[in-house]
């Protein structure tokens, strides 16, 4: 087995500069062929990329609702970074907008779907159909945004050959037969700790090169392949970090904090 390689997670964590006023203003033409498109998304910072699945998120959701063009500020403010965050992330992707007119809002998504890989479908495995299994399986929101969920494992005969959200689970034996049939890229871990890294090996082993772990321990893999671990503890221990910063302040100017507001 190679190298453990590090883990990533979670939007933000880079400060990137502020883009130059030259950066704000000046058009260039949009990413127009694949080679190039690669050549930017190897320069994207990785928490860039993360809130480029934001702006991403933000927009689409501006375009249903008949949105033509948006200001930096408007996105920014709706996808929750300061607006030179976001200029510098556009400029990323070689998007700087237009002084006066703001971005293209088609355009805008056609880039960033072109860096996220996202112009072609990605089919997605879950393995371990349990409480999480289960909620991610009978999601409908992963399909419209490219990642249909084509293939469920776990290992309870109990739950094999059942249908949940349509799809009948197999036994990870089948790993490597259905995930070859289904052309799985991603393979999703919602099993219980002890079994995470055996399910990994089997999904790696089955040449599924990006997987997305939800259980709490550390995967082993070979360095092709890339994995995201989504721990909800330590996105609660950062939440408590800044609860207790600010209870910190609020006693170091007199006042007392209520449900996270300073009150004197
Ligand atoms: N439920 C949550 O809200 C939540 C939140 C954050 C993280 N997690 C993590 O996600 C994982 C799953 O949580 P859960 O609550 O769904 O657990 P669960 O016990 O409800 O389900 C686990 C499923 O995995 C299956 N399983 C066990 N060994 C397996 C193996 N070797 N191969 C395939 N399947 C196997 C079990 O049969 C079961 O169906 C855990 O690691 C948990 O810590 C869960």
């Amino acid at each position: 087995m190679a190298a453990q390689r590090g883990q990533r997670g979670g939007v933000g964590g880079d400060t990137p500069p502020a883009p130059t006023a030259a950066e704000i203003t000046t058009p260039i033409p949009r990413v127009a062929d694949v080679p190039a498109a690669r050549e930017r998304a190897r320069a994207v910072p990785e928490a860039a990329v993360a809130r480029l699945a934001v702006y991403l998120r933000v927009l689409s959701a501006m375009q249903e609702q008949g949105a033509v063009t948006v200001s930096s500020e408007e996105l920014s403010a709706a996808a929750g970074v300061n607006s030179a965050k976001l200029r510098k992330d556009l400029s990323y992707i070689g998007s700087y907008g237009t002084r006066g007119v703001g971005y293209e809002v088609t355009v805008l998504i056609e880039e960033i779907e072109r860096i996220l890989g996202l112009t072609r479908k990605h089919s997605v495995a879950v393995v371990g159909i349990g409480n999480l299994g289960h909620a991610l399986a009978n999601y409908g929101g992963f399909p419209g945004r490219g990642f249909p969920v084509s293939a469920l494992f776990d290992v309870d005969p109990d739950l094999v050959g059942v249908p949940v959200g349509g799809i009948a689970v197999h036994h990870i034996d089948d790993i490597p037969r259905v995930c070859s049939e289904r052309e799985v890229s991603i393979g999703v871990i919602a099993t219980p700790p002890p079994a995470a890294q055996t399910v990994c090996d089997r999904l790696v082993e089955a040449g599924v090169q990006c997987i997305l772990n939800f259980a709490p321990v550390v995967l082993q893999v070979p360095d092709h392949v890339e994995v995201r671990k989504v721990d909800l503890a330590v996105e609660l221990q950062v939440l408590s970090f800044h609860v207790a910063r600010r209870a910190d302040d609020a006693a170091a100017t007199g006042g007392r904090q209520v449900n996270g507001m300073v009150v004197s």
